[in-house]
């Protein structure tokens, strides 16, 4: 007899064969995550048969040159190592297109390399786009592929688009990327990707929440008292992205979309359904319901932004933020977030939200802690000890992933005294096996058509919405709220840890 809890319980459609065609695929982001994302989805026999993969960029190189390159960063990064022999059958699918973005007869090109690899492959001709550019290209890629037709599909096939971050640099630029985007392609096929939903952690939070029955029923204000959520990186702006990040800032680069999207997950009512647009229906009303921070005195009092200054971290000396190379010496760009978030539901009514997401912190960690309400101290004085926060529940998205819950025990002995102690689930120990990479899923499921892990474009939009009245009061308000400092390798500037105090509350320690 089967297993019925080792069943794929959600009846999901399968990922289909398709050509994949990356517009940027001599860049980083393709030889570091969506190849090796590829690959290890054939080691695991879970791309479909029949994938081809053509790598769209300006520079003149032939397939073989190509494919070498694509080869010494898998060596490197894959997460199920490399494997000659695999990886020489792989890599037969993998060819270079060579064009500019913004050049029509590229695409009118492209079309043709298309058809023949249909007909060579004697299959559908389904097309998966993978958007991994620049975004200033986006609208050109769009358009062109619009242009060249590329943009429909044949009968019985279909053609998608997933579109990179950043989507957008606030709503007005969002709302025009929007607008580009359903010009040439269905909502339904396009996908704007946000890899943090594809963590596996983040995957498990509705199942955590709704699949079980002790959490649901104690998931409101009358028992959680404060919900965290910390991305910390102990990198700063290695590789030269420093270019980029100045422009963007940690409120751009991981609030207005990885975070917002890891809270929604957390604070959304069950959806009526699995489908994509059920809980999506759901995770958009929690962005919509954020109390908007829409002047400067609320942003200086809910909003903390900081930068860091030279100091240690893994024991390395590092410079200060503003000192990164193609960083501004006097940016006022922010490396480091904290933000207290209130969000007016029923469920949720006077409980606050706090985010921190911060680069040059002592380690890469990102987790989300439930902080319930402690009992009354009536029978026990757990007063200023560190009993006091009875439970605790922690989802750790990464690394380590998996769940611990804190609770309150007694220390064996002839006395009464109390100390926290902690229930842990880990992935690794309980499955056996590592996670996959986020690009694994998502990859797939828009080859499956599945956009449930995707933000849809009234998500997108709600959430610079809030941004938006931030990075107004920062940079444009006559008296802007102040940039705090911290040295690199500590956990942030104290003006963070008083937004807590203020509350009651300190940060978790992780
Ligand atoms: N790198 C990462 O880890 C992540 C990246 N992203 C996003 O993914 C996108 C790509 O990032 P990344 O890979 O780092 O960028 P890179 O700068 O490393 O790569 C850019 C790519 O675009 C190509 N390109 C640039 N201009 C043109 C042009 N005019 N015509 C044709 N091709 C051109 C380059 O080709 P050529 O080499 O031939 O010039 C190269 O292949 C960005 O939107 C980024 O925000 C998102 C999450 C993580
Ligand atoms: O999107 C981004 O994410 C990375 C962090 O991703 P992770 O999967 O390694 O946690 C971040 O470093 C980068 O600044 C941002 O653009």
């Amino acid at each position: 007899m089967s297993n019925p809890f080792r069943e794929d319980l959600v009846s999901r459609s399968r990922p289909q064969p398709c050509t994949v065609v990356i517009f940027g695929a001599t860049g980083d982001l393709t030889h570091r995550k969506l190849v090796p994302a590829l690959y290890n989805l054939a080691v695991d026999g879970e791309l479909p048969h029949g994938v081809k993969i053509v790598g769209f960029a300006r520079r003149d190189k032939a397939d073989d040159e190509f494919r070498a390159g694509l080869e010494e960063l898998n060596r490197k990064v894959s997460r199920s190592g490399h494997d000659d022999e695999l990886w020489g059958n792989f890599v037969q699918s993998i060819t270079y297109h060579r064009s500019e973005f913004t050049d029509a007869d590229g695409y009118q090109r492209l079309s043709e390399r298309l058809d023949e690899i249909d007909r060579e492959c004697g299959g559908k001709g389904n097309r998966l786009f993978y958007i991994a550019s620049a975004p200033d290209f986006f609208d050109d890629i769009l358009e062109n592929l619009k242009a060249a037709g590329l943009n429909k599909a044949s009968d019985g096939c279909w053609a998608r688009v997933i579109v990179e971050k950043p989507f957008g640099t606030d709503l007005a630029t969002a709302r025009h990327l929007n607008e580009v985007v359903s010009r040439t392609f269905e909502e339904r096929d396009t996908f704007r990707i946000d890899h943090y939903l594809g963590k596996e952690t983040a995957q498990n939070l509705m199942v955590l929440r709704f699949a079980n029955s002790i959490f649901e029923p104690l998931w409101n204000n009358r028992y959680i008292d404060q919900i965290q959520i910390t991305c910390a990186e102990n990198l700063g702006m290695e590789g030269g992205r420093g270019g980029y990040y100045d422009t963007a800032g940690a409120l751009r680069d991981m609030v207005q979309n990885h975070l917002l999207q890891l809270m929604s997950l957390v604070a959304m009512e069950p959806p009526t359904d699995l489908s994509a647009d059920g809980v999506r229906d759901e995770k958009v009303k929690v962005i919509r319901s954020l109390r908007q921070w829409d002047t400067p005195e609320k942003v200086a009092k809910n909003v903390v932004r900081g930068q860091y200054q030279a100091g240690y971290v893994d024991g390395e000396s590092v410079p200060g933020y503003r000192e990164e190379d193609r960083v501004d010496p006097e940016s006022m760009t922010e490396a480091y977030v904290a933000l207290r978030l209130m969000v007016d539901t029923w469920r949720w009514s006077g409980v606050p939200f706090y985010i921190r997401m911060g680069k040059r912190l002592p380690k890469k960690a990102t987790e989300i802690s439930v902080h319930f309400k402690s009992p009354p101290s009536v029978l026990f004085n757990t007063q200023g000890s560190s009993a006091a926060e009875s439970n605790v529940l922690v989802i750790r998205i990464q690394p380590d992933e998996g769940i611990s819950l804190r609770t309150v025990s007694k220390i064996p002995g002839t006395s009464m005294r109390l100390e926290p102690v902690k229930m842990d689930f880990r992935y690794a120990t309980s499955f056996g096996k590592g996670s996959p990479e986020a690009y694994e899923r998502l990859l797939l499921d828009a080859m499956a058509g599945d956009a449930t892990l995707f933000a849809r474009r009234d998500e997108v939009e709600e959430a610079w919405k809030f941004i938006d009245h931030i990075e107004h009061a920062w940079h444009e308000s006559e008296e802007p709220p102040v940039m705090a400092e911290f040295v690199a390798g500590t956990w942030g500037p104290k003006e963070a840890d008083d937004l807590l105090r203020e509350d009651g509350h300190a940060w978790r320690r992780l």
